[in-house]
């Protein structure tokens, strides 16, 4: 297995509440993974952990060989790591490209001041492609407030592939979609899939089962299932933990 990240006995309390605890896990380079739970079982925790947003308490994380503990966040687009955030990320009054510029020149002026002014240019086109890449192009003159639910999650989506990641952190892309945009979510994942090496947080067990190569399952902050779809979907604790949550599991 070539992993582009592992994490290794990772956990994160908050004063003397343990949220996640001895985590470790290897994640396999242009795989989609999974991670599942039911509520408060550390889903948000971990993902924050792995973006960069919240410090781990103990262990280790390492992006490509290299440790992240200790990086600050705006480092993490830099060494190839991005992660959607909710729609509350996105300028409600800009337009559609102007959300990707503003993106851009973000990551610009967040740039290494090592770095040579030429390799700036490229940021108006990766704004363009990353568009592109989740089907807004033709969106790019609206105000980000008046595209439907789900297009919206795709602009979030096209801010993180701004800094062309590696790895995509994606978190719950699907939250508060119906049937439809569910289904364009899950085609726009696969296609991204194609190319970079995908890590969701998803509360719908449902709806990663057929998009996702591995699927770790968290229950009271630890890893208690970590395996393919259908080895997991099969894992009587996974059941158990599950059985009576509305959630999709079925
Ligand atoms: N900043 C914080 N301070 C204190 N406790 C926290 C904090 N963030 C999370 N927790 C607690 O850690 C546990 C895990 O929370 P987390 O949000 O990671 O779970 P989750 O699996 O994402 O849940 P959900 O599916 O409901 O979003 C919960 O008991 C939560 O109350």
């Amino acid at each position: 297995m070539t992993a582009i990240m592992s994490v290794k006995d990772v956990g994160r309390s908050f004063g003397g509440f343990v949220a996640l605890a001895g985590i470790t896990a290897e994640f396999e380079r242009n795989k989609v993974t999974a991670v599942i739970g039911p509520n408060g079982a550390g889903k948000s925790t971990f993902f924050n952990v792995l973006s960069g947003v919240l410090a781990p308490s103990t262990g280790s994380i390492r992006f490509k060989g290299q440790e992240l503990k200790g990086q600050k966040q705006h480092r993490f687009a830099h060494l190839g790591i991005a992660r959607s955030y909710q729609i509350t990320n996105l300028f409600p009054h800009l337009s559609v490209a102007e959300n990707v510029r503003v993106a851009a020149q973000a990551l610009r002026t967040r740039y290494d001041i090592l770095r040579h002014r030429e390799s700036y240019a490229e940021l108006p086109e990766k704004a363009e492609a990353a568009l592109a890449q989740v089907g807004l192009s033709h969106r790019r003159g609206r105000r980000a407030r008046d595209l439907a639910h789900g297009e919206q999650r795709a602009l979030e989506i096209a801010i993180a592939l701004v800094a062309d990641p590696e790895l995509l952190l994606l978190d719950e892309p699907t939250a508060g979609m119906g049937p439809e945009e569910t289904k364009e979510m899950v085609a726009l994942i696969e296609r991204l899939a194609a190319a970079r090496t995908i890590l969701l947080v998803e509360h719908k067990m449902k709806m990663i089962l057929g998009l996702s190569d591995r699927i770790l399952v968290l229950h009271h902050g630890r890893l208690i299932a970590d395996g393919t779809p259908a080895a997991v979907q099969s894992d009587p604790e996974v059941r158990r933990v599950y059985l009576g949550q509305n959630d999709g599991y079925a």
